[in-house]
């Protein structure tokens, strides 16, 4: 990364990380603010020796701690190398980066090692409005280099940090380097440089990003008559409960967004076109949106499953992200085939995906940064509005239930599976972290 602080280096970062993992690379984000905080509390449980961290630190005429700032960035690439030589896929350096003299450092180290590519993404903002909202994140969110101060004084110090950081900054002009530099976190994006399939996926990606407020809603199709009877997959007619949902839903999400524009996502299959046929709003059929093909197993029961195909109905269960069906699909195919969906959400701004309970749960991963292993077991129950709100970092959620019954498709997890997943932190907020 390079950029001054409150740029949102630490939110494209960890938004680029969501992505990449979401299409199952190994991404890893090493945060110098969070290596120098951790170090500084080593430092002060070991020998009681507080160190300064406020804006006299990052001065650049402060030749000591120039030298430790310099250090601390080389330690955190350190880190990223080895993970990358363990076999880590893509290790994101988020520091500031700001000069021609660290980026040639960091250029210089790479070039020692084999197979890596080293590829630089700046973050420039001149929006007053996001620079001031970063900067209200970074002091009223609790960060530890300001726990000790006054909102005010803390303000006051953060802007003076920033200040320091401008009387050394020197944008991206080093014409050899291979480079994004994102404007206004989407208004333009610079490509410089970026060759191959990886490279032009972010590039794509920070392409469709935007700030711009608004709300992801989600919801399943109505009940079907599969659904009633414990069918899967199919393309029935909805229930006449089903239908009944398909009435109210309008109300429900007039009374949430007012007027405000919004544009209505449904799969070419009838259950989620009969649920969205009373919405007074832009409508679009995705293929990519159609339920997980079931392939030989299409409009069976799960018992009639378990029974015709023990071995396949254990080994789903044994691990349900990687299970395909014969003739058919697993849930990794469907995060693959729904790729353009998520670039395509990044994009948009109000838009109410009606569709199935296994896309839904892929996309509902996506958002909140959910571990494959617990993925398709996500409950989304019919009859039920899941609204996101994107912020700065993961997604604030909100869930409305009308109250018309429907029938409960969740089959719970099996208690011992051979693959247990190991205990994560799958609520995608992470710690607002800044620049060492
Ligand atoms: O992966 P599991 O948990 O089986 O859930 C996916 C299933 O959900 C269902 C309902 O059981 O979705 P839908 O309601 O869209 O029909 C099936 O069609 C689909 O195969």
């Amino acid at each position: 990364m390079v950029g001054l602080p409150a740029r949102g280096k630490s939110y494209l970062s960890n938004k680029l990380m969501r992505y990449l993992k979401w299409l199952e690379y190994d991404v890893k984000v090493f945060n110098v603010g969070q290596l120098r905080r951790s170090r500084a509390k080593q430092k002060r449980e070991q020998s009681g020796v507080k160190e300064d961290h406020t804006a006299s630190y990052f001065s650049h005429d402060n030749a000591e701690a120039t030298r430790l700032r310099d250090q601390l960035a080389s330690d955190s690439l350190e880190m990223l190398i080895q993970w990358l030589r363990d076999g880590g896929n893509v290790g994101i350096h988020d520091a500031t980066n700001s000069t021609v003299e660290r980026r040639a450092f960091i250029e210089q180290r790479l070039a020692k090692e084999e197979g890596m590519t080293l590829i630089f993404l700046e973050s420039i903002c001149d929006d007053p409005a996001v620079i001031a909202a970063n900067v209200a994140l970074k002091v009223n969110m609790g960060d530890p280099d300001y726990k000790d101060m006054s909102p005010e004084d803390a303000k006051r110090d953060f802007l003076r940090r920033i200040k320091e950081y401008e009387a050394v900054y020197e944008t991206i002009t080093e014409p050899h380097l291979s480079y994004f530099k994102i404007i206004n976190v989407g208004d333009q994006v610079t490509v410089c440089r970026i060759h191959g399939y990886l490279q032009s996926r972010i590039a794509f990606y920070l392409m469709n990003l935007h700030l711009k407020p608004r709300s992801i809603f989600f919801s399943r199709h109505g009940e079907s008559q599969f659904n009633l009877e414990g069918k899967i997959g199919g393309d029935s007619d909805l229930s006449e409960r089903g239908f009944r949902y398909s009435r109210a839903l309008p109300d429900l999400i007039k009374d949430n967004i007012g007027d405000a524009p919004l544009t209505v996502w449904t799969s070419t299959l009838k259950r989620t076109m009969q649920t969205a046929q009373e919405l007074p709003y832009p409508k679009l059929t995705w293929k990519s949106l159609d339920e997980l093909d079931a392939g030989v197993c299409d409009g069976m029961t799960y018992e009639e499953i378990e029974r015709a195909y023990p071995e396949d109905f254990a080994n789903r269960d044994d691990d349900k992200f990687n299970y395909r069906y014969r003739g058919g699909e697993s849930y990794r195919d469907l995060v693959t085939r729904l790729e353009p969906v998520i670039m395509e959400l990044e994009r948009q701004e109000n838009v109410l995906v009606v569709g199935h309970q296994a896309i839904l749960r892929c996309l509902y991963a996506y958002f909140h940064n959910l571990p494959q292993d617990d993925l398709p077991y996500i409950k989304i129950p019919l009859h039920t509005v899941i609204k996101l709100t994107p912020k700065a970092y993961g997604c604030d959620e909100e869930r409305y239930t009308l109250p018309i019954g429907a029938v409960d498709t969740h089959r719970p997890k099996p208690k011992a599976t051979r693959h247990a997943s190991p205990p994560r932190d799958g609520t995608g907020r992470q710690y607002y972290t800044e620049d060492a």
